[in-house]
């Protein structure tokens, strides 16, 4: 919850629309708090002569039979919010209740609601409030209140519902529930935060339905009209015929009321989207990250003609229960043309990465420092049409489910169509011989063009995915596992498709995989990561001959090469640590043969230089470091040949 307080007086501060809004509601509460305190009046009192025109004595008149109009005012201020307030609480607790209901228990229960949320959703609402309060009429303001409420409360929950089914099926969710976590973690800490923006605004945009509803109901003489409230000022302005004695203020005053309430409900309603919405907040992310413009663009430049620099990158997940730092320190140039393969064991940060420097990562992913410079952009700093602009053109991403990115029921030629218009619009020849071009270089025969997706295997659509990336001839493609969903030989038959392309085109190509043996085939210059740190980068080659990092080491010895002899391999045994703790010295101490206790665990990490383009984080390689230390071998941890 804390989280969101810095957002909010950021948003409070930096949005004038926020700042009227509060400001609204914080007047229309004034009037109806101390209403008896901004008037001696009591508003029902016959006290007055009739249809006296504003004065000092009555700033609004009087009305048709002797009431102060400004008493009206701010004692119908009291009540319009109260029902306001009152039924935006009970439908949001109701859509909330009933939302999270059948996320959680689905089946029947699930259907059940549902059917009840279509039945209020296709009654027409107006009568129906109409009917209800006929037959409570005449008994304050509470049953106006319960008819509102359970009139209003269906729309916000079959929005909440999918919000919460939605939820209800994401990954750290379905790993709550598999640690055993209870119902009520899952409801309270799991997903209510979630769908904290989404239940104020369905708050909100209840109170604006119930407010409206009780101007419609009492001007229509169906509320109670002897309460007082600006709907039945406007009932009693209406049948008094206000208007022809020339009284507009009697009309004008509660209108305005009503509708100034209306937009300060709406503008706190895009308020609460921004400060809970992490996507809208970070609309520039150097900002929401909390940097200043100077650390924004800290780090070397990178040498001219740099494709993709990263500098200092810094990434993490922000979760209840701290944050997972994934992405720690990593710096990484790509040049034109260049094959560069990321590796490393699963959940070492590699897809965070790539998702953070394509400005891809989703909530609660985040960036907490460094810069990427793509072409000359500060890639971080583009604002979201800027970013359009340069996605797909100068860069494009592959995952290994853009083959589910294909609308089904869209032909193939369409939506190839689509990408190749992303940034012009060619004409319908110009489409179809670009299109038929971009099979032919992806390997897939041109009558696919006129295929469904569904109609295709998955390496066809994996393959599709691949043109739709290569459509505009990007400078760089960020790839992350994009054959791995594949079988083997479709995989290999992708890859080397992929490495011709790349070669006649001359894009730069970054690649995930775990696969350390197919990258040392594919790539130019191979980076290894371990723990959210980039530990060690060089040429593929050289990377093959002669691993400086004991983790490198234990890597290639953890895959079979794609070709050779076969051959016995062994794992890394041991765990990397845990990303949400802070590592001091070197991430790979307690799994590493070499390591050398009282350097290794306490040093800060350092990058050394072992050969031309070759940098390894390993505190061997410090020239600086006592040979006899380095020669020592670590009991109980299987060594790796050199
Ligand atoms: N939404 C999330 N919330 C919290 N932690 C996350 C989230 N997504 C990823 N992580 C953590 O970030 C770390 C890096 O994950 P990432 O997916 O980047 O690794 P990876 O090397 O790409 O793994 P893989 O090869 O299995 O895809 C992991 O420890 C993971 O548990």
């Amino acid at each position: 919850m804390s989280s969101l307080v810095g957002p909010a007086l950021r948003t409070l501060r930096s949005q004038p629309r926020t700042l009227i809004g509060v400001g609204l509601l914080l007047v229309f509460l004034v009037m109806g708090l101390f209403a008896p305190l901004l008037t001696r009046y009591d508003p029902t009192a016959l006290a007055f002569d009739s249809w006296l025109r504003p004065s000092a004595a009555h700033p609004l008149g009087t009305s048709a039979v002797g009431q102060d109009l400004f008493a009206q005012l701010l004692y119908g201020a009291r009540l319009t919010l109260l029902v306001g307030s009152v039924a935006g609480v009970i439908a949001t607790v109701l859509s909330v209740a009933l939302g999270l209901a059948a996320a959680l228990l689905g089946g029947w229960v699930d259907e059940i609601i549902n059917a009840v949320i279509n039945v209020f959703l296709v009654l027409p609402g107006l009568p129906l409030v109409i009917v209800a309060s006929a037959f409570l009429r005449g008994g304050g303001v509470w049953p106006v209140i319960l008819v509102i409420s359970l009139t209003g409360w269906a729309w916000g929950a079959r929005v909440l519902r999918s919000q919460a089914m939605a939820l209800a099926q994401r990954d750290f969710i379905l790993a709550a529930r598999a640690s055993g976590e209870g119902t009520g973690h899952i409801i309270f800490r799991e997903l209510l935060p979630n769908m904290a923006g989404l239940i104020a605004a369905n708050f909100f945009g209840a109170a604006l339905y119930a407010v409206l509803s009780e101007a419609g109901l009492s001007f229509i003489g169906v509320g109670d009209v002897s309460l007082v409230t600006w709907g039945t000022m406007l009932y009693w302005a209406q049948a008094k015929s206000a208007l022809l004695q020339g009284a507009w203020w009697w009309v004008a005053a509660p209108g305005l009321g009503i509708a100034l309430l209306g937009t300060a409900f709406a503008l706190l309603n895009f308020a609460v989207d921004e400060i809970s919405n992490p996507r809208l907040r970070a609309g520039l992310p150097g900002r929401a990250r909390g940097l200043t413009p100077a650390q924004a663009t800290q780090g070397a430049p990178p040498a001219p003609g740099t494709v993709l620099s990263i500098r200092d990158f810094e990434v993490g997940y922000v979760t209840p229960r701290g944050t997972v730092k994934a992405v720690r320190d990593v710096s990484l140039d790509v040049q034109p043309g260049e094959f560069v393969g990321i590796a490393g064991e699963s959940g070492c940060g590699k897809s965070t990465l790539a998702l953070a420097a394509a400005r891809l990562l989703d909530p609660p992913g985040r960036v907490l420092g460094g810069t990427v410079q793509l072409a000359g952009h500060d890639l971080l700093s583009l604002s979201p049409e800027a970013l359009r602009q340069v996605r797909w053109r100068d860069y494009s991403v592959v995952f290994q489910a853009s083959m589910n990115v294909l609308n089904p029921v869209l032909r193939v030629r369409n939506q190839i169509y689509d990408a190749i218009q992303a940034h012009g619009r060619p004409d319908r020849a110009a489409l179809d011989s670009r299109a038929r071009e971009l099979f032919a270089l992806v390997g897939i025969r041109e009558s696919a063009l006129d295929a469904y997706p569904h109609e295709l295997s998955g390496g066809m659509r994996q393959r599709v995915a691949i043109a739709m990336a290569l459509a505009l001839e990007p400078r760089l493609m960020i790839m992350d596992e994009p054959t791995t969903a594949l079988d083997v030989v479709v995989q290999r038959q992708i890859l080397q498709e992929l490495s011709e392309v790349r070669q006649r085109l001359g894009i730069a190509i970054v690649f995930i995989t775990h696969d350390l043996s197919l990258l040392v085939e594919m790539s130019d210059r191979v980076a290894i990561m371990y723990a959210g740190e980039l530990v060690e980068l060089a040429p593929a080659h050289e990377l093959y001959a002669q691993p400086a990092h004991p983790y490198t080491r234990r890597l290639m010895t953890a895959f079979p090469p794609m070709t050779g002899p076969r051959e016995r391999r062994s794992g890394i045994a041991g765990r990397p640590p845990a990303l949400s703790e802070e590592t001091v010295g070197c991430p790979f101490f307690e799994r590493c043969d070499r390591r050398m206790p009282g350097v290794c665990d306490v040093r800060p990490l350092q990058t050394y230089t072992v050969g031309e383009a070759h940098t390894v984080r390993c505190f061997l390689h410090d020239p600086g470091l006592d040979p006899a230390l380095k020669a020592k071998e670590v009991a109980g941890v299987p060594s790796v040949p050199n």
